[in-house]
């Protein structure tokens, strides 16, 4: 009933159009007696009563009645379909705003495979069911209903002996709509899993050729897949048990019909006619009965997709909006202040006790061994996640009270694990500033050192890129990801590991460019190498969520403790000038 009260609130909307379905509906259903009152009357007056004027009337009202009713079926069926099309245009929406709604933590815990098969599989059945089940189950409900009360005016006794069987046939459609509902689950459940396994293995094929995997992956496709099988053949097994009951008893219809009939019309209780009236009628008692078993499937596995659909929709992402004053300011200039920060993904904490202060135009460097939680802390400046306690300000502004749209707006992050769409190179770098010239795009390349190796491509700015950059290398895929982000040209840049994959030389580049544009921007650069880092106003070490050292190259290097270590590490006893030239 929940489901059916939430489906409803998407059709509510196009209550007319469906109104209008149902009314065509009950006209159908209602025209249906027509054809076995004709065929009585016909037996009763033409045959028996020989007035064979009324033979031709007769057999026009069954005619014209039959092509009347091929008509507004076509309409109904048509009805019904265009709504259950806007229905499904409207929801899909929905989901798939609200996965743009949702943020970090709920990616980190659900399967793509399992989104997907909400978007797709789950989605359909809800189509399938508003599309066609509603208006088959009260199209039958209203057969039915019309046979029952049209034997009862022919004849009460025989339709009333023929009803002694409908009980029956209630109990069994009860007790399959109990068993076979939680295997409906069951398989939705597991075709979310296989998806899952198809997604994880496309996306990760490059790993799985790697290490030669394929033929456990195969074999642990065939599981989910066997596992699917089964489940179908689970719940199949159950509505076939009791099918052939429901057909059967549809079967005694009719030998109570010729048997109770019979006798009858022998003791001239029931004419003949009223006989065949009956006989045609059967079909009224039998199909919907019939139809019992596939319409209660359905609706099983459109209660199944609906939850599942449903629950997707009202998921609330923790990461929300504050209607506050600070809300309204439009831009900001950069200054960033950790106070006392603490966060937790989970379990155990990840931060501890954060606490710093970067000014526009100053650059923070953050470096320490893998894990240490670098990429953590910058990404509780653009609020993917919020901090358990303390404060994370953007000019003196809690993140939390900012818009979310203008925080980020004013922010660009080339973030660790590089993601460029399947799109034109151009379109790549335009992504965050879609209005930008031809002339501008190439600009930020060229400060990106990237505007050389696009330009030598074939089809130079005009290349596209396969889905998440494949074609180009790490090293040229990073350049383009960091040539979007200075295209937008933000208040504060934050750089995630965004030069490990390109050489020390061109990295150098890189990193007087921005030193030169990015004058009064606030810079954060995470980084591995000594390299990237050195040159910062204010370098953070940290090590198990602390910062464990801080202050500036040179004053770092003095201290002889963690940094100093990593700088020796990389450049042992190598003279850090060459030439009279910086070279680390
Ligand atoms: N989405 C997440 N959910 C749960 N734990 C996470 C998540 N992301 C990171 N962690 C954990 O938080 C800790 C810090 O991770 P983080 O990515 O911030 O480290 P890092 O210093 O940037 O590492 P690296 O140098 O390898 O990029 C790690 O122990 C990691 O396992």
């Amino acid at each position: 009933m929940h489901s059916l009260r939430w489906a409803w609130s998407y059709i509510r909307e196009y209550k007319g159009r469906f109104a209008l379905g149902l009314l065509l509906v009950l006209v159908v259903s209602a025209l249906n007696m027509l054809n076995p009152y004709i065929a009585g009357k016909i037996v009763d007056d033409v045959i028996y009563g020989q007035q064979k004027n009324v033979l031709g009337p007769l057999l026009g009202i069954m005619i014209g009645f039959t092509f009347f009713r091929t008509i507004v079926r076509y309409g109904y069926q048509m009805t019904f379909e265009k709504l259950s099309q806007n229905v499904i245009f409207k929801m899909r929406a929905n989901l798939y705003d609200r996965l743009h709604k949702l943020d970090f933590s709920f990616y980190d815990q659900t399967k793509t495979g399992d989104i997907m098969a909400r978007m797709t599989g789950d989605l359909e059945a809800v189509r399938h069911f508003t599309a066609w089940s509603i208006y088959m189950i009260f199209e039958n409900a209203m057969i039915l209903l019309f046979a029952i009360g049209f034997m009862f005016y022919i004849h009460p006794p025989l339709a009333l002996a023929m009803l002694m069987v409908t009980p029956f046939i209630g109990f069994f459609a009860f007790r399959l709509t109990a068993d076979v509902r939680p295997t409906f689950t069951e398989i939705r459940n597991q075709f979310a899993r296989l998806n899952s396994v198809v997604q994880e293995n496309i996306s990760g094929n490059r790993v799985v050729k790697a290490f030669a995997k394929e033929e456990y992956e195969i074999q642990k496709f065939s599981a989910e897949n066997g596992a699917f099988k089964e489940k179908n053949l689970q719940s199949a097994k159950i509505w076939e048990k009791y099918l052939p009951i429901l057909d059967s008893l549809a079967g005694v219809l009719t030998v109570v019909m010729i048997l109770a009939g019979g006798i009858m019309v022998i003791h001239g209780s029931l004419t003949f006619g009223e006989l065949v009236m009956f006989n045609s009628l059967i079909w009224a008692l039998n199909n919907p009965m019939r139809m019992a078993g596939w319409l209660i499937n359905d609706v099983q596995r459109f209660i199944a997709s609906a939850e599942k659909v449903e629950e997707l929709l009202k998921t609330e992402p923790k990461i929300m909006n504050q209607e506050t004053e600070a809300a309204k300011v439009k831009n900001f200039n950069g200054v960033v202040e950790f106070d006392h920060v603490n966060f937790s993904y989970g379990e155990g904490p990840v931060l501890k006790d954060i606490n710093f202060k970067a000014k526009p135009g100053q650059s923070v460097a953050i470096i320490g061994p893998t894990g240490s939680g670098k990429s953590t802390l910058v990404n509780l400046l653009s609020r993917f996640y919020d901090a358990s306690s303390g404060v994370v300000r953007v000019d003196g502004i809690n993140v939390k009270d900012w818009d979310i749209q203008r925080l980020r707006d004013g922010m660009a992050m080339v973030m660790q694990d590089i993601f460029l769409f399947s799109d034109t190179i151009e379109g790549n770098i335009a992504y965050g500033s879609p209005q930008s010239s031809l002339d501008s795009i190439q600009n930020a390349a060229r400060l990106a050192e990237a505007h050389d190796f696009i330009s030598a491509l074939p089809e130079g700015y005009d290349t596209i890129v396969g889905e998440r950059g494949v074609g180009l290398s790490g090293g040229q895929r990073q350049r383009i990801a960091l040539a979007r982000a200075i295209l937008k040209d933000p208040s504060i840049l934050i750089l995630d590991d965004t030069t490990s994959s390109v050489d020390m030389e061109t990295e150098l580049r890189i990193q007087t460019t921005l030193q030169s544009i990015h004058q009064c921007k606030t810079r954060f650069i995470v980084a591995h190498r000594i390299s990237s880092v050195k040159e910062a106003d204010l370098i953070l070490v940290m090590e198990n969520g602390r910062i464990i050292e801080r202050g500036k190259h040179t004053e770092l290097i003095k201290k002889k403790g963690y940094y100093y270590n990593v700088y020796k590490n990389q450049y042992g006893n190598f003279d850090h000038k060459q030439h009279g030239k910086e070279v680390i």
